[in-house]
């Protein structure tokens, strides 16, 4: 499959405007994005720590994105998670997520929504508010030394899981990021319940579980979250891993929004 001809669909498809017959869903688009609601997906992340989409991708999406795991001139490298002490399975970083078309669409169309969550959280948290593009984000990142895509693919077989982490890659941190389930959990897989952890200050952590369907994103903090405190909003930090698959395969996308140093 050629990824690197197609560029990102309009949110429109104008086929079935002008009667034409509708494309295949291998373009980029992503029609679900229209309907997301990002008031509620704020307000769940708000109550949660961490908020789950309706499906973005189709199934024949999410195959398509498994599908670029086997292409190596996809991607930029290769982690062998036991290795690094990350956990057990593996991941590879995207070296052009621009290049597949999916990737390109989802990191590109949830910017927007992702940055209004982001810029409501920047004053509670005295931090810098942030761009309205993906494209500006991808620029500061750029004149700061960070260039190299963070967008990435996992896979886990049986026993593999990923440690506790964030996925910090340099001084500029988009402060929130998505991962979507590419297989069926109960199906292609058992076990590998996404987890999320809050240290909360002066009192103990909460873990959170989510077991997200096919084609389903969690949004999730990188770093941390505020929750408002007696006086004023505090942060919450947060860490995001992977329980130990059971049986089968398991695949995920990760998309981060700032690129690493
Ligand atoms: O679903 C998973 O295995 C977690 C992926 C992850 O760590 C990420 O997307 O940053
Ligand atoms: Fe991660």
């Amino acid at each position: 499959m050629n990824h690197s001809a197609a560029l990102p669909a309009p949110l429109f498809d104008d086929a079935f405007e002008s009667g034409g017959a509708p494309r295949p869903a291998s373009g980029g688009e992503l029609p679900a994005l229209q309907g997301l609601d990002r008031a509620a997906l704020y307000a769940r992340l708000n109550e949660n720590g961490v908020a789950v989409t309706e499906p973005l991708l189709s199934p024949e999406q999410c195959e398509e994105v498994i599908s670029t795991y086997e292409n190596p001139a996809l991607f930029r490298s290769t982690v062998v998670m036991q290795r690094h002490q990350l956990g057990r399975g593996t991941y590879k970083y995207y070296a052009d997520p621009a290049a597949v078309p999916l990737v390109r669409a989802l990191r590109e169309q949830l910017y927007p929504p992702l940055a209004w969550m982001a810029n409501q959280w920047a004053p509670l948290l005295n931090e810098r508010p942030f761009p309205a593009t993906l494209d500006e984000l991808l620029a500061e990142c750029a004149a700061n030394g960070q260039t190299r895509p963070t967008p990435l693919i996992l896979r886990y077989g049986e026993g593999d899981y990923a440690c506790l982490h964030q996925d910090v890659y340099g001084d500029i941190v988009f402060p929130l990021q998505i991962t979507v389930m590419l297989t069926r959990p109960g199906e292609d897989f058992t076990g590998g319940e996404n987890v999320f952890v809050e240290q909360r200050p002066r009192a103990q952590s909460r873990a959170v579980v989510v077991r997200p369907g096919l084609g389903q994103a969690m949004i999730f903090p990188v770093r941390h979250r505020p929750v408002r405190g007696e006086h004023g909003f505090r942060r919450h930090p947060m860490r995001h891993g992977t329980n130990a698959v059971e049986s089968g395969r398991r695949t995920t996308l990760g998309v981060i929004f700032h690129n690493a140093r």
